[in-house]
């Protein structure tokens, strides 16, 4: 089975170019106003018209309130949404049903304790983002380019769909993959060259690296 991989906080038209080459399948769009990756609304909607069929365009946000996603889904053509905060299960089931929209909820693991909160969004939740736990003061609750020990999830399954992420980049993801299983992949800050930046040839390099996982170790 191949491996589907997401690239996430694309900010300019070079970026979409670069996944839609690459053959990735998933493209996120943040909105997290400290993020170096956030975008306003208008800037997602015209880079979200540009992105091709194909590619699913995924709104990340975090806590947000109906406001704030009422006036994203109005406007940005979608396929996902990604709730990368501390929204409940009751939130994850509001969210699904107001809009109609897959969800992926975002769980941080940092040690095995971390693994019951994914058993806790699996009914609920159209997909899972097994990310690494941000650490306590970080001002971005993803997106930090740190991993977790990824034998954690060696040898379990769940009956929800997930992606692995969390300090991937191309030189690791194929050991990644072989550890834990992934079949779908997310990466954001292993394919930049500075905060914020994306590089063309880290898309290219981690999207062949996670398709063609032949371990280098
Ligand atoms: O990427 C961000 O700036 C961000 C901001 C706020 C919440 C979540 C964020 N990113 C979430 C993602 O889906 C990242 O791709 C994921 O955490 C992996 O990031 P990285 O370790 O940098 O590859």
């Amino acid at each position: 089975m191949t491996t589907s991989v997401k690239i996430c906080g694309l900010k300019t038209t070079d970026d979409v170019a670069a996944v839609a080459a690459a053959g990735a399948r998933y493209a996120g769009l943040v909105f997290f106003a400290k993020s170096p990756r956030h975008l306003e609304i208008d800037q997602a909607r015209n880079l979200a018209l540009e992105i091709p069929e194909g590619v699913a365009k995924v709104a990340l946000t975090v806590n947000a309130d109906d406001a704030t996603l009422d006036a994203i889904t109005a406007q940005v053509p979608l396929d996902m949404l990604q709730l990368h905060g501390k929204e409940s299960v009751e939130r994850v089931q509001e969210v699904r049903a107001r809009y109609g929209l897959p969800v992926m909820k975002a769980i941080g693991i940092a040690d095995e304790a971390d693994l019951a909160q994914i058993s806790t969004y699996t009914q609920v939740a159209d997909q899972l983002l097994i990310d690494a736990k941000p650490p306590k003061h970080a001002d971005l609750p993803g997106g930090n380019g740190l991993a977790f020990d990824w034998r954690l999830l060696a040898g379990r399954r769940w009956a929800t769909p997930w992606m692995l992420a969390g300090g991937l980049n191309p030189e690791n993801v194929a050991e990644a993959i072989h550890l834990t299983g992934a079949t779908q992949v997310d990466v954001s800050s292993g394919v930049e060259s500075a905060p914020g930046v994306k590089n063309a040839k880290k898309i290219a390099d981690f999207v062949q690296a996670a398709t063609n996982p032949v371990p280098r170790f």
